[in-house]
């Protein structure tokens, strides 16, 4: 078998469509921008380069962006005033910092003082809490984009075998409550998990977020399941340059299972497009407007 190939960029083109379908309308009829406020401490090359492009996109589907830069020794109050001041801009719907921080930060603290209103992230505890109860609530860009591929894959999940390896705040933990609310039975699996391939061969989805390159086989996948990679790993290609791989062995993977994330081009460019339609849903509860259909969980 020869899986078919989920297009998680063109499906992304198509969610920052929608997206900018909404801005246009939220300008004309409301004289509404929403704003994607962007904090970067530090250097990070590989940070500075997802920053860029999320500030792009955001330009691109009609939104300001403010980026801000901070140096890599920027101290706890002086972040922590800066959100502040970001929480009470009325220009700013949605506020995302940029992880991981430097060391000296507290990511927890740092997270848990951003409105819960505008954590497009989705990474406050109040946002964990409601997406863990079911209600409504911000729901991590990541995990989302996972869901939106594999509803329009398989339109209803309603009891199929999930497994998700991997079990970090930001993606594994919320996949599997995302999974559990489309009525998947789940399984979390982590770096203690045994036998981790006869679990991992139980699954109609599997989802990996782990971030060890090519660390799923092909033989590991059930004939037919379906394959989201998470996993952006950057790996030696041989002649001084570097590439960019998934968790999952993509060549193997892709004989087996039934439909499969790329990397690039899969779970990535969707992930962006989450924080998008994301910053548009936080506008829009924020003006006391109807929120868009189809671009939350
Ligand atoms: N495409 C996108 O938009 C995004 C991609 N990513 C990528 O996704 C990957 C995961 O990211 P993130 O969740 O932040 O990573 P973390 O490092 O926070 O978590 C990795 C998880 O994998 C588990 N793990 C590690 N080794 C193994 C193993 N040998 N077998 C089974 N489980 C293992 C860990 O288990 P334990 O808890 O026991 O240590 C942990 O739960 C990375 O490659 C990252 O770059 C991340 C965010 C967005
Ligand atoms: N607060 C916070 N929120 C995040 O969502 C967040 C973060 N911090 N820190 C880092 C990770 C990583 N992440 C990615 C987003 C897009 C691509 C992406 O678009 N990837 C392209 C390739 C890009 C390239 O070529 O390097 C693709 O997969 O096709 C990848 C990774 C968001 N993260």
């Amino acid at each position: 078998m020869s899986a078919t190939v989920i297009d998680g960029k063109a499906f992304a083109a198509t969610v920052r469509a929608k997206v900018a379908g909404h801005v246009a309308r939220l300008k004309e009829e409301n004289g509404i921008t929403p704003g994607l406020a962007v904090v970067l401490v530090g250097q990070d090359p590989a940070s500075q380069v997802y920053v860029r492009s999320k500030g792009k996109m955001t330009v691109e589907v009609g939104m300001n962006s403010y980026e801000h830069k901070l140096e890599a020794d920027t101290s706890e109050a002086e972040l922590l005033a800066l959100i502040d001041k970001l929480n009470s801009d009325p220009a700013v719907h949605g506020i995302l910092v940029q992880l991981p921080l430097p060391k000296h930060l507290d990511e927890d603290l740092v997270i848990n003082a951003i409105d819960p209103a505008k954590d497009v992230d989705g990474f406050h505890i109040s946002n964990v809490g409601l997406l863990g109860t079911g209600q409504k609530s911000m729901v991590p860009c990541t995990p989302l984009g996972c869901l939106m591929m594999l509803r329009d894959h398989h339109g209803s999940l309603s009891g199929m075998d999930a497994v998700v390896i991997g079990r970090s705040n930001i993606v594994g933990k919320p996949m599997a409550q995302l999974l559990l609310g489309d009525s998947c039975t789940v399984t979390i699996a982590h770096s203690r998990t045994k036998d981790l391939p006869d679990v991992v061969r139980r699954a109609d989805i599997v989802v990996a977020a782990v971030g060890r390159p090519e660390m799923v086989p092909g033989d590991w996948i059930k004939p037919g399941a379906t394959v989201i990679d998470v996993g952006i790993n950057r790996v030696d290609a041989g002649d001084g340059k570097t590439r960019l791989v998934g968790d999952c062995h993509y060549d193997s993977c892709a004989e087996v299972a039934g439909a499969i994330t790329p990397v690039p081009g899969g779970v990535g460019p969707m992930t962006i497009a989450c924080l998008l339609a994301n910053t548009l849903t936080a506008c829009c509860r924020a003006n006391g407007l109807a929120e868009p259909e189809g671009l939350t969980a």
